[in-house]
């Protein structure tokens, strides 16, 4: 965790003089969009994307595709019914390289498909990314007949050396540090000669949902999927092999990025409504509904959205967040300001995210005058008076929008790098503002 000196811009976050009451339009899933463009991209025809997140993030995956040959063009709906993205697939080839940024959806995802390239694809991306777990992915592929050149790091940078087809077949992972090891195996399979069998040998097994996400998307372009939630043995997934559909998706608001309003109003014993909250999902922002109001709101699926309204009190809670890791620093930041401690359990694997989100959360928490002790899988927070100061963000997306929570009700709070929120969600600073103003992206 080391701060980068480049990052000295400091952003006030808004006090709150009073509850909010706003509406918020979320933009895209993240993680939807980034799997809509793979599985688009290895499609038999085109498809199209609407309401895709336009972030870092999806434009390094658009990026990424189109240099491997996949046409991608960017348009906009009717209406006000927002972009549309027109992906049209091709013969995948090199040399091409990727940035993958910070962007574990990419590192991840794409060096399965560069095995489908005629060619080399060299990967390479921010420094962060060098430290973010990618041997799962590696030593697979390779098991699965893939050639990688990774200079026996087990990391970026490195080139997968594309033969056009992998045979595909049976292969065991450790998943413990990151889901989407698994995700990457399971959207490249059916393109395997043999498909793809992955069977998790691991004891935990990370963000489930993001699993599901990946299964329901593989199924809804007409690919079969055998999995442990549907009679299938645990911890084994089987993708058979065959042609992808082209499909015409609308890409659901982004949940976790939902959540910065909704803490806004848990915090200020205010009422938020986000329009489009998608009554089934995959999701993890939707364990939010429970969670929050488990800490003080209470929310209800209205024809409008999701309306949520705090109470004017905010109750710790004990809580194994291992389903759910990335809404973590969200939690703990509403955490900081309960009325009772509060012990944050299952998210070890956080310390390999963006930054070591353990780490940054306590000490950043505690420099505003909090008392958080980090735990072998976790967080202990007992809520105290804080003070204003300069909160880091270590270009960790989450960690700004955590502190921009504490500043609603921390006044002198001063976020450095805000501008670190493009990753997932660009117009963070003037949709925060927006909504104090009650203009939210309404
Ligand atoms: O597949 C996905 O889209 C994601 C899976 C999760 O990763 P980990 O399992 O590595 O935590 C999550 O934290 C990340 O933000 C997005
Ligand atoms: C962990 C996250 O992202 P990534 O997709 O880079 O893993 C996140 O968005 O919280």
């Amino acid at each position: 965790m080391t701060e980068n000196p480049a990052h000295t811009t400091l952003w006030p976050a808004p006090h709150a003089s009073g509850a909010t009451d706003t509406t918020v339009h979320v933009p895209g899933s993240k993680s939807v969009t980034n799997r809509a463009l793979v599985l688009a991209a290895l499609a038999a025809e085109p498809g199209w994307i609407r309401r895709p997140l336009r972030s870092r993030d999806t434009l390094l995956m658009a990026g990424a595709l189109r240099a491997l040959g996949v046409g991608i063009e960017e348009g906009v709906g009717p209406d006000g019914s927002g972009e549309v993205w027109r992906v049209i697939p091709s013969g995948l080839a090199g040399p091409a390289t990727v940035d993958v940024g910070n962007a574990g959806t990419v590192m991840r995802f794409l060096p399965p498909v560069a095995t489908l390239a005629d060619g080399d694809i060299r990967f390479d991306g921010d420094p962060r990314s060098y430290e973010r777990p990618l041997h799962g992915v590696i030593d697979a592929l390779r098991a699965l007949g893939a050639r990688i050149d990774d200079q026996g790091r087990g990391a970026l940078p490195l080139t997968v050396h594309g033969g056009g087809a992998l045979d595909g077949g049976t292969v065991e992972i450790d998943a413990s540090s990151s889901s989407q090891f698994v995700s990457a195996l399971l959207l490249s399979g059916p393109r395997f000669n043999q498909g793809v069998e992955v069977r998790h040998t691991g004891e935990r097994l990370p963000s489930m949902p993001h699993i599901r996400m990946t299964v329901d998307m593989l199924r809804a372009v007409g690919v079969q999927v055998d999995e442990p939630e549907t009679g299938g043995e645990p911890n084994v997934w089987r993708v058979t092999p065959g042609a992808l559909l082209g499909r015409d998706l609308v890409i659901e608001p982004d949940l976790s990025n939902a959540q910065p309003f909704l803490a806004a109003a848990l915090v200020t014993g205010g009422r938020v409504v986000i329009p489009d909250w998608p009554a089934h999902t995959t999701q993890p922002g939707d364990a939010l509904r429970e969670i929050f109001t488990e800490m003080g709101g209470s929310c209800e699926l209205t024809e409008q959205g999701l309306v949520f309204t705090g109470s004017g009190q905010i109750h710790g809670i004990d809580i194994d967040l291992g389903e759910v890791g990335e809404l973590t620093p969200g939690i703990a930041a509403v955490a900081a300001l309960a009325d009772s401690p509060s012990t944050l359990r299952g998210v070890a694997h956080l310390r390999l995210h963006e930054t070591d989100r353990l780490a940054a959360l306590t000490k950043e928490i505690n420099e505003l005058g909090g008392d958080v002790t980090e735990t072998a899988d976790g967080l202990h927070i007992r809520p105290r008076r804080l003070h204003g100061g300069i909160f880091h963000t270590y270009d960790d997306h989450r960690m700004a929008t955590a502190g921009a929570v504490l500043g609603l009700a921390v006044d002198g709070v001063q976020i450095e790098n805000v501008a670190t929120t493009a990753k997932t969600l660009p117009d963070f600073p003037a949709m925060w503002t927006g909504m104090l103003t009650g203009a939210a992206g309404a």
